[in-house]
């Protein structure tokens, strides 16, 4: 069977602070039972059911904005208290790409950063230790972002690189963490046979994540959907050793392993030497669901925290949020300047 894993999800309390009676997690629930008990037969309007669930259209219409906003407030209003309870610990800067960096696209190749928040990273990693964690593979976000003084965690935390020119926290030069190289003649088949399959189905783009697979769903006809999804299933059926988990209108095909953005993070807190540390205080931005594995972790470590970005209520482990990129700017550069002044006091 493939494996359609879901991401953690907390659920989400109406305006009563009751969990309503039908609500995006049990929806989610019912597609997981479905695709666990019919294994197949189910199957394909599963995976249709959950790439519509995950449209933030569908979900505005379950969720208050400004109930949910009362369970993550804007990081920006909140900046000062997250300033006090960072007092006296290291930051660590977790950042994920596409959504976060850059604002979303229709075309995957042409989501560009742009030069003001370059300019506005560089100097977060001249004042915090800081890392990007991607699903695109290592190679391609570094050719978005370009800074070669940051940590990079590339195909979902799959493929992770130090600093090219080391680091000022750390001699990171031969840092290295790849623990899914014996997948790559996998995905590499895997991805050679979706591009075959889905060659006719107007729209639908596969991207070589290294380690993983992305399938583009964004710019293909929602009636074209199921075809799609049966596609996938039909190349995805012979590789039980590879799972399926989704993103912003993307299935992701990835190795069963158990690692993801979360043990990325924590991989790279404990190369930075804060594994048992309580000095640390880990900020991890992120706007998508394979994020969660990360908010996840540091609500689980009870250390530092994790913001959303996003304009619509989601089910999230955050306990922030920021509405969109230019937001993400701003408070990556009060976080600079909060640290410049301090440096100067
Ligand atoms: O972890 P991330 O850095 O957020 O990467 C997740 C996926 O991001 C990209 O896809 C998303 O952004 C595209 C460009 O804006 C958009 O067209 C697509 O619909 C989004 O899902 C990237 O192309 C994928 O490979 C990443 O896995």
């Amino acid at each position: 069977m493939v494996r359609f894993i879901e991401e953690n999800t907390k659920p989400v309390k109406n305006e009563t602070g009751d969990e309503p009676k039908t609500d995006v997690t049990t929806a989610k629930k019912k597609v997981l039972q479905d695709l666990i008990i019919n294994n197949g037969g189910g199957l394909i309007n599963s995976w249709v059911d959950s790439m519509r669930t995950c449209s933030p259209t569908h979900l505005k219409s379950l969720m208050k904005r400004s109930s949910w906003l009362t369970e993550h407030p804007s990081a920006l209003d909140m900046f000062e208290e997250i300033l006090h309870v960072s007092e006296g610990k290291q930051i660590v800067m977790f950042l994920d790409y596409d959504g976060t960096l850059s604002p979303i696209v229709d075309d995957p190749d042409r989501a560009f950063m742009s030069k003001k928040m370059r300019r506005t990273v560089r100097k977060l990693a001249n004042c915090f230790p800081t890392a990007i964690v991607s699903g695109r593979c290592r190679e391609k976000v570094y050719n978005f972002v370009k800074l070669t003084e940051l940590y990079y965690a590339g195909s979902h935390g799959m493929d992770i690189k130090g600093p090219e020119q080391g680091s000022k926290y750390k001699d990171d030069k031969t840092l290295i963490c790849q623990p899914a190289t014996e997948f790559l003649p996998m995905i590499d088949e895997v991805y050679q046979k979706l591009v075959e399959k889905t060659n006719l189905t107007p729209g639908a783009n596969i991207e070589n994540n290294k380690f993983c697979v992305s399938v583009h769903f964004r710019r293909v006809d929602e009636k074209n959907w199921s075809d799609l999804a049966n596609q996938v299933r039909s190349v995805m059926k012979d590789y039980p050793k590879l799972r399926l988990t989704q993103g912003r209108k993307v299935l992701e095909i990835r190795p069963i392993i158990k690692w993801d953005k979360g043990k990325a993070l924590e991989f790279l807190l404990e190369s930075l030497g804060y594994a048992n540390s309580t000095d640390v205080f880990p900020l991890y931005i992120g706007d998508d669901r394979t994020d969660e594995d990360a908010f996840k972790i540091l609500r689980e470590r009870r250390q530092g925290l994790g913001i959303l970005v996003s304009k619509f209520p989601k089910e999230t482990n955050a306990s922030y949020s920021l509405e969109e990129p230019d937001e993400v700017m701003d408070f990556l550069q009060r976080l600079v300047e909060w640290k410049q002044s301090r440096a100067g006091a």
